[in-house]
């Protein structure tokens, strides 16, 4: 789906990176805050009641989302998404600081419940501000790097919520003010956050207040916005069925640990082995899978952990839990952040915030359902023995039944997200599947394409695709096999008028969003006409420009949306993709002095447009390398043909077919 950048890349995009920068703060003191305020209203009351205190801490925590949730992501759409962070940081350090200060049990529980109800305002407002920030095809690894920071900041706050209580046991003797030392340090990290997001100035405001209805109206129509789009509904279907299978392992994951003969420690393994799984899914079944339908991923995810689950409720060995933990998170981390960039790429920026709001007011009541219900049904079910064959005894309690309960929601509810959200009906989801494993994107069509290759020599203007393309043609003919070498815009009869029309200069008011499906019309036909044919008979086609051209030129250098223009022309094609794209890199004051002839109407571009190319081709090629092989064109033309040679051999089918050889008998000619 994407084809741009390493993860990484998103933070060369500085308004991103700041706004990045102030989530992971105040993630890391979200996380610190919850450790730090349990174990400080633990501190603040004595014996049985410190249970009672610790839950009271989440329930402030988690009952602001039940009555302000959607008011939030209103607020969000409609005010300065800016000031309206700003203005919560402020609050959040104010009321952090304030809880130490005054060192009351009643107090700290409001002010809890007040930060939480600041909080809410903050989210929406983030999450419905970086689709801003980040350019679509970008969002997917903008998502993967917040959530990674999201949680990965969870285990970073533990370690430095244990260094500084033994820092402060030095200090202090009271077991309070080491808690308060956190809380300090949280404060603070809201400050910054606020300082970090004020300087944002990319942010856009509002479009002001004139014709926006009441807020109440607004949030009756996001949730009727949930409620009436497949997608969105799945999304939510999903997410929550997930948040439901996730409370309930939260729940019951200490004491059916405990059962299985681990002791805190394999408590911790455990716990952190969902994260190692989380940030696995996150970031390697995107690349992994990069050809799979987002849509689909997301329900596949879902179901994937409910039968990890399954699996762990069933197998009673405390390795192979830990394992399948991964495993289970690893469903988890892919449904997530698919989740997330499908509702950035997907919901208008009118509604997203209220989107965002309702999904993570509805998370929340999920969750304080289920983390409350699962003592219940655990201890319903009770203690089973089951005994097997050879005196062996099969233990069957609570935790188990909980498990499995959860395990069941998640596979019903990746189901039906799997049918609301399936964009590829019709189309084999195994075959469809194991295509994306090798990196193809599986269309009816292909399925029926032989064994042709597929090569595409691509690269600015004079950079020497043209005679590179006539040199490889004629190695490969030399060697037997069937070659078809042909050269976008302008291989068929269509085409030609439509490379009249791109390239007379007399065109000057061509629109770019016109001149992109200009050249994807004449790319269609090329593929139905031309190569489609060509590979089917098992010829190797190698062209000179292909659908890199239109992302590198309309894309980058008339700066529309790659990946709108890659969705385009993946329409276009069918999906056809080569097998091996050749960029011939030349900087662009040189390759524009190889001409004699006049320029066109777009070799006549500025010389920062071509610029803008060159920069196009080479960030499509570092982003998925095993495909491309990039060549300075400024070297000779022998020494680049050597290099094309080398690798187009690697590619390259027995040139004999297989028949042949029953013929005669022998081993197959060589031809050089
Ligand atoms: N490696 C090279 N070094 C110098 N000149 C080259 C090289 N390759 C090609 N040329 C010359 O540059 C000009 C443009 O080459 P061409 O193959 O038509 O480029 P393109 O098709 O990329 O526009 C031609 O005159 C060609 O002879
Ligand atoms: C195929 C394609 C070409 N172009 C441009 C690049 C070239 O300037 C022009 C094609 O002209 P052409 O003469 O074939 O260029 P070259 O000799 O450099 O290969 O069209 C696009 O802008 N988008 C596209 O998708």
């Amino acid at each position: 789906m994407t084809r741009t950048g390493s993860p990484a890349g998103v933070l060369s995009i500085k308004p991103f990176r700041r706004l990045w920068i102030a989530l992971s703060l105040s993630s890391f003191g979200d996380w610190l805050s919850i450790l730090a305020l349990t174990a400080l209203a633990g501190s603040l009351t004595k014996g049985s009641a410190e249970n009672y205190a610790i839950g009271g801490v989440l329930v402030a925590k988690l009952l602001p989302a039940l009555i302000f949730g959607p008011l939030a992501g209103a607020v969000a759409d409609r005010f300065d998404r800016r000031i309206t962070m700003v203005v919560a940081d402020i609050m959040r350090f104010a009321l952090f600081l304030s809880i130490p200060l005054v060192g009351r049990l009643d107090w700290l529980y409001i002010a809890t419940f007040l930060i939480e109800v600041v909080t809410l305002f903050w989210i929406p407002a983030k999450e419905a501000t970086v689709p801003n920030l980040v350019p679509k095809d970008q969002l997917e690894r903008a998502n993967q790097i917040s959530l990674t920071s999201t949680y990965g900041s969870a285990p970073v706050a533990a370690a430095t919520f244990s260094v500084l209580a033994l820092i402060s046991k030095v200090l202090f003797s009271q077991p309070q003010q080491q808690a308060n030392l956190a809380l300090y340090i949280n404060a603070v990290t809201f400050l910054v956050s606020a300082a970090t997001i004020f300087s944002l100035r990319e942010i856009p405001k509002q479009r002001g207040k004139v014709s926006v209805p009441s807020i109440l109206k607004q949030i009756v129509a996001g949730w009727k916005f949930v409620g009436s789009t497949p997608l969105v509904r799945g999304l939510t279907i999903g997410i929550l069925g997930a948040f439901a299978a996730g409370g309930a392992v939260i729940g019951i994951a200490k004491v059916y640990v405990k059962q299985l003969g681990g002791g805190d420690a394999a408590y911790g393994v455990v716990f952190g082995m969902v994260f190692v799984g989380m940030a696995a899914g996150m970031f390697l079944a995107p690349r992994i899978l990069q050809e799979f339908s987002r849509r689909r991923l997301f329900g596949l995810g879902i179901i994937g952990a409910g039968v990890a689950l399954a699996l762990i409720g069933i197998i009673p060995n405390l390795v192979i839990v830990a394992l399948l933990t991964a495993l289970c998170g690893a469903g988890a981390g892919i449904a997530w952040v698919i989740g997330y960039t499908l509702i950035g790429l997907e919901v208008e920026d009118s509604v997203r915030g209220r989107t965002w709001a309702f999904l993570q007011s509805l998370v929340r009541v999920v969750l304080l359902l289920v983390v409350a219900s699962v003592p219940f049904i655990a201890g319903v079910v009770g203690n089973h023995r089951l005994h097997l064959p050879g005196k062996n005894i099969y233990r069957f309690d609570g935790p188990n039944a909980v498990l499995l309960i959860a395990a069941v929601v998640a596979v019903i509810v990746g189901l039906v997200a799997y049918r609301h959200m399936d964009d590829r009906r019709g189309i084999p989801l195994i075959r469809d599947f194991v295509a994306a494993l090798r990196g193809e994107h599986y269309t009816l069509e292909e399925s029926t394409r032989e064994h042709g290759v597929f090569i595409a020599l691509e690269g600015g203007e004079g950079a020497g695709k043209t005679t590179q393309a006539r040199l490889l043609s004629i190695w490969l003919r030399d060697q037997g096999f069937d070659v078809v070498m042909t050269r976008e815009p302008g291989s068929t009869k269509m085409g030609m008028r439509l490379r009249a029309l791109l390239l007379d200069k007399e065109s000057s008011g061509l629109s770019s969003r016109a001149e992109t499906l200009l050249y994807a019309a004449d790319r269609a036909q090329h593929v139905a006409e031309v190569i489609q044919p060509a590979l089917r008979r098992g010829a190797i086609v190698v062209t000179d420009r292909y659908i890199d051209s239109s992302l590198a030129y309309q894309g980058s250098g008339r700066e529309l949306k790659v990946g709108e223009i890659a969705e385009v022309n993946r329409w276009a094609t069918n999906g056809l993709v080569p097998d091996l794209t050749i960029i011939l890199d030349v900087p662009s004051d040189i390759g524009l002095t190889r001409f004699a002839s006049p320029a066109d109407r777009i070799e006549s571009e500025p010389r920062e447009f071509h610029e803008r190319v060159r920069r196009g081709f080479r960030a499509l090629a570092d982003a998925e390398p095993h495909r491309y092989l990039v060549i300075d064109g400024t070297q000779s033309q022998p020494d680049i043909t050597r290099k094309i040679h080398d690798r187009v051999r690697a590619i390259l089918p027995d040139p004999v077919p297989p028949s042949a050889e029953d013929e005669t008998s022998t081993m197959p000619a060589i031809r050089d």
